[in-house]
């Protein structure tokens, strides 16, 4: 989700999954949907799960009776992820017994269709979710969404920290979080003005939204020049290899800082890990990786500290896992 959507999507730019695993039902429901809405296919309910791991249709299309995940398994299990617990999930069912349809609500449906389905039915109830799913999420922008820089809020924080460390205690994987700094910003915005420091806000947050390439992987602005990036399932080396990249992007970016040792704009970077483990709240995994920034701070900036890593400044040069020549400022 970026701000600069807010408003702009339109049914065209949407994506319907569909579940089923018949083809032929699969055939009918894509055909029946070309020219409404983008559409994707996969045959079982387990498939379901791996695509929304890394995708977030914007509705879910779910046939009932499939072998071993059926559609409302299926759907109890999405319903369990952060990600996808608000994504509106239609039943395609050949029952209509009383009986079945208070198992379709029950499940957690927004609605169904049997089969065979009525073609105009299909169209307009499927048109009418995504619309209002569409109006959803321009309201949750507006109240989850910092308008200078893009990147979600405090509010935002409040909101889906819990529910995601609740998710990693349940499933045991590790939770890296990562907290940014721009480096020497007040002397950027005495040099360049405050209308520049937007404007570098703004360019530095959009750069580090693109380069987070799953969609549980969140940007938060958490302070004036201070941003977390949130990596769900991320262990310390894949953190410290997608913040090295981060940091790398920025420094690429070259917005000219000529108070900063660097002569551009860099990031300085704290991470640190919750794992399954209670006894660590995620409160005290926050000031272990407000520590590390600051330790990246004292030693230089344009840098990551990370739990058990050699500290690397970035260059031109820089490769993610090789260690480089120290810069100081
Ligand atoms: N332009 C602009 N500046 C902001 C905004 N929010 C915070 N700042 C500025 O960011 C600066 C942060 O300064 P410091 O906390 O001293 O940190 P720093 O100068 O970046 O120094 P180090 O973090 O130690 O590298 C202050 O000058 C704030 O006014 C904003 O929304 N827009």
């Amino acid at each position: 989700m970026y701000i600069e959507q807010v408003g702009e999507r339109t049914l065209k730019d949407c994506k319907v999954l569909i579940v089923d695993d018949q083809a032929s039902s699969r055939l009918v429901l894509e055909t029946l949907l070309e020219d409404t809405v983008p559409c994707t296919s996969v045959s079982s309910g387990q498939e379901a799960i791996e695509y929304c791991k890394f995708h977030t249709p914007d509705l879910i299309l779910m046939d009932v009776s499939m072998p071993e995940l059926d559609g409302h398994q299926t759907t109890a299990l999405l319903r369990s992820k952060p990600l996808c617990a608000h994504i509106p999930i239609i039943f395609v069912t050949s029952s209509s017994t009383d009986e079945e349809e208070t198992r379709c609500w029950d499940s957690g449906c927004v609605d169904f269709v049997v089969k065979p389905v009525n073609a105009c039915t299909l169209r307009n109830r499927v048109k009418s979710h995504i619309n209002h799913k569409l109006r959803n999420d321009l309201l949750e922008k507006l109240i989850y969404v910092d308008k200078l820089t893009g990147a979600y809020n405090r509010h935002y924080l409040d909101d889906y920290l819990p529910r995601l460390v609740k998710d990693e205690l349940r499933t045991s994987t590790p939770l890296a979080l990562v907290i940014f700094d721009i480096d020497h910003f007040k002397l950027f915005n005495d040099m360049y003005g405050h209308l520049d420091g937007d404007s570098c806000l703004w360019k530095v947050s959009k750069t580090i939204n693109d380069a987070l390439l799953r969609p549980m992987d969140k940007l938060v602005r958490i302070g004036g020049e201070e941003f977390l990036v949130i990596l769900p399932n991320t262990d310390v080396e894949g953190a410290t290899a997608v913040t090295e990249r981060l940091l790398k992007t920025v420094y690429d970016l070259n917005i000219p800082h000529s108070a900063s040792g660097y002569g551009r704009i860099t990031l300085s970077a704290g991470l640190a890990i919750k794992h399954d483990d209670a006894s660590k709240t995620i409160d005290h995994v926050m000031l272990e990786a407000d520590k590390n920034l600051y330790a990246a701070k004292t030693s230089g900036r344009n840098q990551l500290k990370a739990p058990s890593v050699v500290i690397k400044s970035i260059s031109e040069n820089h490769h993610a896992h090789l260690p480089i020549k120290s810069q100081s400022e």
